[in-house]
C-alpha cells in the first residue's frame, strides 16, 4: 500500500531524511519511531502529498504523490499532532463539511457520519461545538472524521500526545476494531513505546534521518536481548537528548554574542 525507496528530503543544507526505504502492506498497522526531530513529519509530509521529495521514489496504492496528488488524497485520512476541528462548529457539522469537501454522496455521508459518531462515542455529543469537547473528545473527533471518506489509509501523527491513558487506551482499540472491520492501513507515529509495542504489527525506527531498525515488536526486542520494546528502542537510538529547542537557544545566543561583539 506504501512503497518508499530511497527517500530524501533536504531543507537547503541540512538532509532531514536521507535515503529511506521501507513498504507498508495492505490492511497493516506500521509505527515509524524515532526520537525528535528525526524525520517522522518530514516523511509523513511527503507521503500525504504536503511535501515534494528532493530525491527517490514514492508509491501510495501504486501512485506517485508528485503526479496524482488529488487521487492520492482522496485513498487517506490523516491526523495531525495540532488540532485541525473547527471549533465553532457541532461534532456533526465538522464531519458534514469533511464529506463535502471529500464529495462523500449525501445519503453515505449521513449513515457514515452516524456510524462512526457511535463508534466513537461521540453520537450524544453530536451537537455540541467542538470548543466544548476535552482534548480526548476533540481527538476521538478528529480521527472519526478521517475514517469518513472511507481512506485506504490513516496517517496518524502522534495522534494520543497530551491524552490521559484512559483516552489513549479507548483511541487505540478504536482504531485497530476499524482496522479490522475496514482493513485500513494504518502508518503511525508515537512517542509512547508501550503504545507501539501493543498496536503496531510492524515498526521501523527513524534516527537522524535514516532507518536504522526494522521489524515487528518482538524481533527487535529480540536482536537487541530486552524485554520492552523502551529498551530496545534506546538500544538502537541511544539516550543522548535530541533537544532541537536547545539548538535553537544556542543559536541564538551565538547571534546575541556576535552582535555585541561586534558593537564593541
Ligand atoms: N521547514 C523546515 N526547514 C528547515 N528544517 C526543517 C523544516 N522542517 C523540519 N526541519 C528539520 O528537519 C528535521 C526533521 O524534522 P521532523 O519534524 O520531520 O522531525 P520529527 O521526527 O517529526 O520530530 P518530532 O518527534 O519532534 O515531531 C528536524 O531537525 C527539523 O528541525
Amino acid at each position: 500500500m506504501i512503497q518508499v525507496e530511497n527517500l530524501c528530503k533536504k531543507y537547503g543544507d541540512f538532509t532531514a531524511v536521507d535515503n529511506i526505504s521501507f513498504q507498508v502492506g495492505q490492511g497493516e498497522i506500521f509505527a515509524f519511531l524515532g526520537p525528535n526531530g528525526a524525520g517522522k513529519t518530514t516523511t509523513i509530509k511527503m507521503l500525504t502529498t504536503l511535501l515534494k521529495p528532493t530525491g527517490g521514489q514514492l508509491r501510495i496504492d501504486g501512485l506517485d504523490p508528485s503526479d496524482n496528488a488529488n487521487e492520492v488524497r482522496k485513498r487517506f485520512g490523516i491526523v495531525f499532532q495540532d488540532p485541525s476541528l473547527d471549533g465553532d462548529m457541532t461534532a456533526y457539522e465538522n464531519m458534514e463539511l469533511h464529506g463535502v469537501m471529500y464529495h462523500v454522496p449525501r445519503k453515505t455521508r449521513i449513515a457514515r457520519t452516524e456510524e462512526l459518531l457511535r463508534t466513537f462515542e461521540l453520537w450524544e455529543r453530536r451537537n455540541d461545538q467542538a470548543k466544548m469537547f476535552s482534548g480526548g473528545l476533540k481527538r476521538r473527533l478528529e480521527i472519526a472524521r478521517a475514517f469518513l471518506h472511507t481512506p485506504k489509509i490513516l496517517f496518524l501523527d502522534e495522534p494520543t500526545l497530551g491524552l490521559d491513558p484512559q483516552n489513549r487506551n479507548q483511541l487505540w482499540s478504536q482504531v485497530k476494531m476499524l482496522n479490522k472491520s475496514e482493513g485500513v492501513t494504518v502508518f503511525l507515529t508515537t512517542h509512547y513505546m508501550d503504545e507501539a509495542d501493543r498496536v503496531a504489527q510492524r515498526i521501523a525506527i527513524i534516527d537522524h534521518g535514516k532507518i536504522v531498525a526494522e521489524g515487528t515488536p518482538e524481533s527487535l526486542k529480540q536482536q537487541t536481548n530486552t524485554t520492552s520494546l523502551e529498551d530496545a528502542y534506546l538500544a538502537y537510538t541511544g539516550s543522548s537528548i535530541r533537544d532541537e529547542s536547545a539548538n535553537v537557544s544556542s543559536d541564538q545566543l551565538r547571534q546575541v554574542a556576535q552582535m555585541w561583539s561586534k558593537k564593541r
